[in-house]
């Protein structure tokens, strides 16, 4: 197997002071006083390897200890996407993680903790801009899950286009819980997935589903072992990709176009009311008293 490291994006995802670099927008300076906590520098947090045999490339998500999405780590991940769309030998590419039984736990939830207005409207700006990325690019997108995958874990896993997960793990919305409400656009792409009424049961409760419920759904495409999570998603990828490239992105295009006309017309308003929302005072509690119970659980 021929493979190498995408020198470029390794570049650009160790310089993250200016950010986002997504489309619609042009630059802007990150104020770094409010850095998030993590086990893992940013250099080490977003690894991408390219296998030119199969056109394939791997974005794996080290960020230690829980892959939590973080600013800096929203915006490695969509300079790294851009980069690989740029690419014009790549042709899909797979989403893993290398941390233990969590594929993803979602937004680092430091993030929203008495934040910064012009850091949390960089940081939701980011995030919308990564999800359209991610929810509309050519590439065929598949998610490797070999752990929990919850609330922003579930943004990133739904807006791919197959997924493999290992059994006995989490996945869903459970964004109730933290006293906050999943933005328009996720709920939409999981609706997408599942269907109404298991998606707005399951958004009203928190509830994450099992990875065998998940399977019966169709939040997931497949279950399988953890350690043959990956390289299942390498065998459905390389099934996917039988399928002529245009042809299959013109179909997603046309089944995920409403999504994306909504999203578009609402994202201005989306925003303004995660600005606003986040600060109020009642919901810093209920955030701070769930971090709390995160850290109590030991
Ligand atoms: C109409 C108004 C609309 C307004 C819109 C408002 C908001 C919209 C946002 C919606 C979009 C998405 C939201 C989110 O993603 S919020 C995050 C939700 N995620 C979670 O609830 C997951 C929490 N974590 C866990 O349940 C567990 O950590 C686990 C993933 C199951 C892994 O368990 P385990 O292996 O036992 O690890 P620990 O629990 O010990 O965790 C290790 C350390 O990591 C810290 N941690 C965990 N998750 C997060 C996180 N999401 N952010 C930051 N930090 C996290 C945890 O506290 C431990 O830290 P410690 O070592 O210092 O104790």
């Amino acid at each position: 197997m021929t493979m190498r490291s995408f020198g470029l994006i390794r570049q650009c995802c160790n310089a993250l002071v200016r950010v986002p670099l997504a489309r619609e927008k042009s630059p802007v300076s990150l104020p770094i006083s409010h850095l998030s906590r993590s086990l893992t520098t940013a250099a080490e947090a977003l690894k991408i390897t390219y296998d030119e045999k199969s056109e394939v490339a791997t974005m794996h998500l080290c960020r230690k200890p829980v892959n939590g999405l973080s600013l800096e780590f929203i915006t490695q991940i969509s300079i790294a996407l851009e980069k690989l769309e740029n690419e014009r030998s790549c042709r899909g590419v797979i989403i893993s993680s290398g941390c233990d039984n969590v594929f993803c736990a979602g937004l680092d939830i430091n993030e929203m903790l008495r934040p910064t207005p012009e850091r949390l409207e960089i940081f939701w700006k980011t995030l919308q801009d990564m999800w359209l990325q991610l929810f509309t690019t050519r590439l065929m997108t598949v998610a490797a899950i070999t752990g929990h995958c919850i609330a922003g874990g579930c943004l990133i896993s739904s807006a791919c286009d197959h997924r493999v997960m290992a059994p006995n793990f989490k996945i869903g919305l459970n964004e109730v819980k933290l006293g906050i409400v999943a933005p328009f656009w996720l709920v939409d792409s999981v609706k997408n997935l599942i269907g109404y009424r298991q998606t707005e049961w399951s958004l009203m409760k928190g509830h994450l589903f099992s990875s065998e419920d998940a399977l019966r759904l169709g939040l997931v495409d497949k279950v399988v072992p953890q350690d043959q999570v990956v390289l299942q998603a390498e065998a459905d990828m390389a099934e996917w990709l039988q399928v002529p490239d245009s042809a299959r992105h013109l179909s997603k295009t046309l089944m995920r176009r409403d999504t994306v006309v909504r999203f578009r017309s609402g994202r201005e308003a989306d925003l303004k009311t995660f600005v606003n929302y986040i600060p109020k005072e009642s919901i810093q509690k209920t955030l701070h008293s769930y971090v709390e119970s995160l850290k109590s659980k030991k």
